[in-house]
Formats: structure tokens, sequence, C-alpha cells
């Protein structure tokens, strides 16, 4: 009997073309599914209709919103034989089934009233595609006799597999579609970056693998604005990353404030962070801003920040925290907002078991941590280095730019470089010194200063013996004193916290004996 030829016919045919008017509206395959098995329920007076859904993968059947999954050659239950054939097939009672012993399709079975029939029905648009999923209809004998006998239920089916189908294929343009923007947009985000990261290479010179990927580290630090703490041995360049990293921030045109904590007596460093009142200590004549203020907006760098007192380092937290600090003297609070990079080469780890240092304040700072490889580790970029050096001094002295010999780079390839970059900086500086304006750096202008350094450490032996033949010990002591960092300092470039290191001293008392001797203001 044809369902829209029933008593009900009027009410039936309307029924109907709602159905058929409601899935053309459908927006997403989703809806046309939800419209069709609605429908077909109440059309039909059916207990259930599922609109099982085939896998993009075509080996399960889903339902929408629920778990539960069906595999398509997992002949224990009915929708696997569907499938196979392809066409309408019905099931008499399907408690009746003893075959069909899936435990997902038995616990359906006994979701539905006793003596009910199942027909399943095969979507697809056409019999040449892919079937798009099963139509399950649930009802007693009498209502699946009519759904089989009906044109109206056929006509529905074929127009909801045909509406899903439309529905479908929009959807899998639309998603085509956003795939390949959000690919475009990763894309160009990769591309600024690596332009970002290219344009940086005047700055944080390098192109071995470990500088090319730090440059690349340095851009993604500089789109956040978490802690930057940077690690690596002295000379290696953390000074030139901190301000790399700030010039290509967005905070680039707001102050990069620096200070190197040990460089500045313990009593002192306080209030050159935090600023201070008129009267706050003896000395303070005026208010003062500090540090941390005068970054506001900017960068604020710590070097050295393993030779922070512990006492200033809780106050150091406070304001990563809250942004908030108090002035020395002061009543009142203030407030800053900026980003802080630190920069050390102890192992803060150590110094944390130890007891010098905060752990929180290391985790604090190491939001986005970064390690600068030594020089040794990267000897493929000191011919980069030392060309780039030697044309900076030829252009700052006004002189012809010059090469480098290829005897004087396979020199400086053996070299072990314990001060990193700074040393060879400071190796070329002096070897294009004692070259000839226009002549090409040779092998005997990069020995020239280590016979240099050797004669200047010989005189300082003589002059240690000569010490002897003085009265004074103190006098002598002091002098014998001045000449062991004399020399040491011209060993490691200059550099302090080498020297301090190699003399076993703290870089606070090294920096106060040079103060004293009066070393470096010769
Ligand atoms: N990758 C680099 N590109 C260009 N110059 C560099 C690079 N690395 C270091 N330099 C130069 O080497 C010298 C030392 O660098 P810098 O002061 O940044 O090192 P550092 O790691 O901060 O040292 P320290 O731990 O002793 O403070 C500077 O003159 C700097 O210009």
């Amino acid at each position: 009997m044809n369902v829209w030829m029933s008593p009900h016919a009027p009410t039936n045919m309307e029924q109907g073309l709602e159905s058929a008017l409601a899935m053309a509206r459908a927006a997403s395959p989703r809806e046309v599914r939800s419209v069709l098995g609605a429908d077909m329920s109440t059309l039909f007076g059916l207990y259930r209709v599922d609109c099982w859904v085939m896998t993009a993968d075509q080996r399960a059947l889903v339902l929408d919103g629920e778990n539960e999954l069906f595999l398509c050659d997992d002949f224990r239950h009915p929708y696997a034989h569907a499938l196979r054939q392809r066409r309408g097939m019905r099931l008499n009672d399907v408690a009746r089934q003893p075959r069909l012993d899936h435990p997902g399709f038995q616990r359906q079975v006994r979701a539905v009233p006793h003596n009910t029939d199942l027909y399943l029905w095969t979507l697809a648009p056409d019999a040449a595609q892919a079937p798009l999923g099963v139509l399950a209809c649930w009802g007693s004998s009498e209502s699946i006799d009519v759904l089989i006998e009906s044109d109206a239920a056929r006509v529905l089916v074929d127009l909801g597999a045909f509406h899903w189908q439309q529905q479908k294929r929009s959807e899998d343009a639309r998603r085509r579609e956003h795939t390949l923007r959000s690919s475009l947009v990763t894309l160009r985000e990769d591309e600024r970056r690596r332009t970002a990261a290219h344009g940086l290479g005047e700055q944080v010179i390098g192109q071995s693998e470990a500088m090319v990927a730090l440059r690349q580290q340095i851009v993604r630090a500089a789109e956040t604005s978490m802690s930057v703490l940077l690690e690596g041995e002295t000379g290696t360049g953390k000074d030139v990353i901190a301000r790399a990293l700030h010039s290509c921030s967005p905070r680039a045109d707001k102050p990069f404030v620096a200070i190197n904590c040990a460089a500045i007596p313990e009593s002192l460093l306080e209030s050159e962070l935090f600023g201070h009142v008129k009267g706050a200590f003896s000395g303070a004549s005026e208010n003062r801003q500090g540090l941390i203020k005068q970054a506001d907006g900017g960068t604020l760098f710590l070097d050295e920040i393993g030779d922070m007192p512990l006492d200033l380092q809780a106050k150091l937290l406070r304001v990563l925290e809250s942004g908030h600090f108090r002035p020395l003297g002061a009543t009142e609070e203030q407030q800053s907002s900026f980003r802080v990079i630190a920069a050390t080469h102890q192992p803060l780890r150590e110094k944390i078991n130890d007891g010098l240092f905060r752990a929180d304040l290391f985790y604090r700072l190491g939001q986005f941590p970064l390690r600068v490889p030594a020089l040794a580790a990267r000897k493929g970029d000191i011919e980069l280095l030392a060309r780039t050096f030697v044309r900076r001094f030829c252009e700052q002295e006004r002189r012809p730019v010059v090469g480098l010999s290829s005897a004087a780079l396979s020199a400086l390839d053996g070299r072990t470089f314990p001060g990193n970059v700074r040393e060879l900086k400071n190796v070329i500086e002096y070897a294009l010194a004692m070259t000839p304006p226009g002549q090409d750096i040779d092998v005997t202008a990069l020995e020239a200063r280590e016979d240099a350094q050797g004669v200047e450490e010989g005189q300082d032996a003589e002059t240690a013996l000569a010490l002897e033949a003085v009265t004074d010990l103190r006098q002598a002591a002091r002098q014998f004193e001045a000449s062991v960092i004399r020399a040491r300092l011209a060993r490691f470039d200059g550099n302090r916290a080498m020297t301090a290191e190699s003399l076993n001293l703290p870089k606070r008392t090294l920096a106060h004996k040079c103060q004293q001797f009066r070393i470096g203001e010769e």
C-alpha cells in the first residue's frame, strides 16, 4: 500500500513534501540525516530510525553523536550484509536472529519491543558510487510492510541520499578551502619568520645549523612576551642576542635597558634596579628612577643573573609576577611592564643546589630558554665571523676592506677560543692593526699577538722577580697581584668573568682589585 494513498493521504502527503523541503534546505549532511530519520519515523509510525554514516576510510559505520561503531566486514551484524547486497533488506523479528550476535547489535535489539522487524536501506546517490551509509528502520511487522510497499518512502530515501551527497560535497569543498587557507597562513607565517630570522643574520652572525636554528628561536621568542633565559659560555654573544631579540620584538621602539649584575656592588644593585627616593640612604641626595621603571614598555636585560644576591632575587621575582615594585625608601608602589631577558654563563642549576639561586626565579626567568653554543661547537662560523669583523673594522677605520689568507683562516680554525667570539674578534682586530693597509691578513699577523702576549707575561715574571728586591712586602704583594691580574686579563682578552674564574676570585672582588690597581684605566 502506498502511504500517500492511505486514509490520511492529504496529511501524509503534506508531511512528505515538508520533509523533502526540509532536506533541500538543510545546511549540512548531518541536518539532512536528522530530518530524514525523524520524518521517516513519524510518517511510517516506526519505533526508531537510525541513519548510519560510512566513515571516510569506508571501513565502518557510525551514528551521529554516539560512540557505537560497526565494522563493514563484520558479518555478525546485519548492516555489513546490507552494505554487501546494496539493496533493501528485511529482517523479521530481530530477536530471533541467532547468527547476528554482534554485542552492539544485540544491545540495539534489546532496546526495541518484542517482534520488531528491521528494514535496511543502503544509502547511495547512485549505484556507481560508494555508499554514504545505511538507514535502519525499526518497527512493527505491519509498519515495515507499509514502508516496503510505499513509493513515498523510496522517494524520500532517494531524496535524502541526494541531498546528503550534495551537502557532503559542499562540506568537503569548504573543508578543503579551509585547509588550503590555513596552510597558506602557516606558509606565510613561516616565510615571515624565515625572513625575520634571516634579517637577524647581520646582528647575530653565524651560518652553522645551530646558529640558524637559534635565530629562528629568537624570532619566535620575540613574538611572545615570555621571559628569556640565555645560557652560554662567556663571549658567545648573549648580549648581542638579547639586543637582537629586543630589536625584532613588538617592543623595539621602547627602551632596551641593560645591567650587568656582577659589575655593580651588591649595595648599589638594589637601588640601580628599583630606584630610590631622596634620603633613602646616606648619599641619596635626590629621587632616582631605577632601571625597572626605565624599561617600562621595553626590555630589561639582566646580564650575569647568577650573581644577583638572594634577597634581591626574591624582590625581582615579585616584580616579575606582579609588575609592582617599591623604590628604596618610597611609601608608594610603582608599576612597570617590561620583558625580562636574563643571561648567565654559570650553571644556574648548580647554584640552586648550593642554595645560591632561587629555583622559583630560575623557572620564571626560563620561560623561553635559549642555549648559545660555544664557538668550538660551531667552528664553521669562524670564517664568516672573521670576515665580518675584518670588514667592520676596516669600515670603522676607513681602510680598504681586505681579506684573510687561507693560512690565516686555517690557523684560526686550529685555535680553541676559550673566550669564544669575543676572543676571535680581538684576535682579528689586533691582526688587522699589525697588517699594512690594503694587505690581506696573514698568519704572521695572528701569531704576532700571541708573541706579544708571551712577552707581556714574560715581563710580568721578570717584574715579579724584581719585586724580590723591594723591601715593602705589602707593596710587593700588591704589585705582584696586579701583574698576575694584568697578564691573566690579557690572556682572556679582557674578559673579567674568565679571569676571575681562572684565579678563583669572585667577579666583584676582581672588579674591586682592578679599580684599586687602576687596571683597565691605563
Ligand atoms: N654571533 C655573533 N655575531 C656577531 N658578533 C658577535 C656574535 N657573538 C659574539 N659577538 C661579539 O663578541 C663580543 C662578545 O659578545 P657578547 O658580549 O654578546 O658575549 P656574552 O656571551 O654576552 O659574554 P659575557 O658572558 O662575557 O657577558 C661582542 O663584541 C659581540 O659583538
